[in-house]
């Protein structure tokens, strides 16, 4: 079971449809969470699935295209192919009328004209999110049910830009029809963030400046612009990653706590905190860009960023962004939240890092290392909070060690979902407590504009760091600078679980 109490309309057919159908992120995401929950019944019966996109592919050609990622085991065959008759395909334009006109004649159909409720998924480049949805609103919507809409990233790619997009669809939908998702608001880690924090006195009554010295929230990928650096060089790693995932999970780190766990009440506490944070400024930032790795054992990790032959030859966007954000508020005034993120790094992670202050007045010979929490989203979700005690047997040395909760050990064999499927099924069943709010939207570009308008316009050039190395070393100082410590000497005698 993955998920209880799920409500929607069981009763009402619900129709999905994909709009990007032939695209990477359907093939890679799209149509493996829908298979994934129709395979665990977790969808209303009964719901149908429609691809739409320009080139003219049959379904079996789109089974082909998605086959690797689907994961099917071999007892799941015929609910497999189960899975694919309840598909259709449309192609057609993003412009003009005609393709809508066809497919919305396909939904009819597959919905033998009764009553039932659309979800439409917009995995579609940016330029074409207009037109789009324009159309979905004259021809496609449903007129006896509910429409909801799901909109990817990017939500624009400035404050005006962003602006324009949520005016566009505020003229078309209502704020409860729209679903943006950000999909590290569906990992399980982000999602405990508020009961970690919520349901414990023990953190709730130390979550603060008397307590807290800094705070560190970082993502890494192993891995360079494979073969996207087109899209890439556009948009660069603080738009790519830090402004939304980054700054999501910062929001739920430092917002207060909320009346209730309803998404409003959830959504205007973020906003809040958004609110207290100054616009970025150069000086509180590293920017990195990777270079090829002779030493590499393999043609990615030899070749550089601006190797890529999709990349400009004289981009100056950043591969890697370190920056200090500062929340001016009574909790968090002086506390620094770290955010540090990057392509072609030597690992692959995503983490909170809570770190305490030193302890006062030590009296163990200044050999007392800082607690710290830290909150591990992927890879192999964990929680573990260092600490120190003594070291065990006749000696009164102290050491460093941790309490450690990881998921594989502590809920062997549960079923972790991955975050679009929880968050379509969201979708199902009206849920926008992990989607983003305009509101929310406008605040983190308010944040961010300034700073990368800077950037490009005074063409900053980023400090080159090998591929596979752990970034700039002057990444390292800023967080020294904004009371991060790093001491080293830290073991831990379990192996790191990988998973996920
Ligand atoms: N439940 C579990 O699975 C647990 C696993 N562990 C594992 O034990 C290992 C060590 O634990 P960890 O908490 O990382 O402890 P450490 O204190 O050793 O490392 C903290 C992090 O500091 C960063 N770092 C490395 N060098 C520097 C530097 N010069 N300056 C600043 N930062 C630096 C590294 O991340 P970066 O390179 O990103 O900056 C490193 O991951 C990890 O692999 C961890 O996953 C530990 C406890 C529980
Ligand atoms: O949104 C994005 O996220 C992915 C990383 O997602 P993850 O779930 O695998 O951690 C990143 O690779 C991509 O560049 C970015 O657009």
């Amino acid at each position: 079971m993955i998920c209880e109490g799920i409500h929607f309309d069981r009763k009402i057919p619900h129709t999905f449809v994909i709009f990007g159908a032939s695209g990477d992120l359907a093939k890679k995401k799209i149509y493996p969470t829908l298979w994934w929950l129709y395979r665990d019944d977790l969808l209303p019966k009964p719901t149908k699935f429609c691809g739409y996109a320009r080139s003219k592919l049959t379904i079996e050609k789109l089974k082909e295209n998605c086959k690797q990622y689907m994961k099917v085991q071999a007892h799941e065959v015929d609910k497999y192919d189960e899975f694919w008759d309840l598909n259709e395909y449309v192609a057609g334009n993003y412009d003009g009328r005609t393709g809508f006109e066809l497919l919305n004649q396909q939904l009819e159909l597959m919905e033998n004209k009764n009553r039932a409720n659309r979800i439409f998924y917009l995995a579609l480049p940016p330029s074409v999110f207009d037109e789009v949805t324009v159309n979905i609103k004259n021809i496609c919507m449903s007129t006896c049910g509910w429409n909801r809409v799901i909109v990817e990233k990017p939500f624009g790619r400035d404050d005006v830009s962003s602006k324009a997009l949520s005016d566009h669809l505020a003229g078309l939908f209502s704020e409860e029809q729209l679903y943006r998702i950000d999909h590290y608001l569906g990992k399980e880690m982000v999602q405990n963030l508020m009961t970690i924090r919520f349901g414990n006195k023990i953190l709730s009554s130390t979550w603060n400046r008397e307590n807290i010295a800094s705070v560190l929230i970082t993502f890494k990928e192993p891995f360079g612009t494979q073969g996207r650096g087109g899209y890439f060089d556009e948009f660069g790693i603080i738009r790519d990653v830090m402004q939304n995932h980054l700054l999501q999970i910062l929001s739920l780190v430092a917002m207060e706590k909320p009346v209730s766990c309803h998404p409003d009440d959830i959504r205007d506490e973020k906003v809040k905190v958004l609110k207290s944070i100054a616009a970025l400024e150069l000086k509180d930032m590293v920017l990195g860009q990777y270079v090829g790795n002779p030493q590499g054992r393999t043609e990615d990790e030899r070749t550089g960023y601006l190797e890529d032959e999709t990349v400009d030859k004289n981009s100056t966007t950043p591969t890697y962004a370190l920056a200090v954000l500062h929340i001016n508020n009574e909790r968090w005034q002086d506390v620094p939240f770290i955010l540090r993120c990057g392509k072609a790094l030597n690992d692959r992670k995503a983490e909170v890092r809570i770190q305490y202050h030193d302890v006062p007045g030590d009296i163990f010979e200044g050999n007392s290392k800082r607690n710290e929490l830290v909150i591990r989203v992927q890879p192999g979700e964990a929680l573990y909070f260092k600490m120190m005690t003594k070291t065990p047997g006749i000696t009164f040395d102290i050491e460093e060690t941790e309490l450690d909760l990881t998921y594989e050990h502590r809920y062997r064999g549960f079923y972790l979902p991955d975050a679009y499927e929880r968050l379509i099924l969201d979708v199902f069943c009206g849920s926008q407590m992990h989607f983003v709010r305009s509101d929310e939207l406008c605040e983190a570009w308010r944040i961010f504009t300034p700073i990368l308008h800077r950037i490009e316009k005074e063409r900053i050039k980023p400090i080159p760091y090998l591929y596979g190395s752990r970034g700039p070393k002057e990444a390292n100082r800023k967080c020294e600078e904004n009371n991060f410590k790093y001491y080293g000497s830290y073991k831990w005698h379990g192996n790191r679980s990988t998973s996920s």
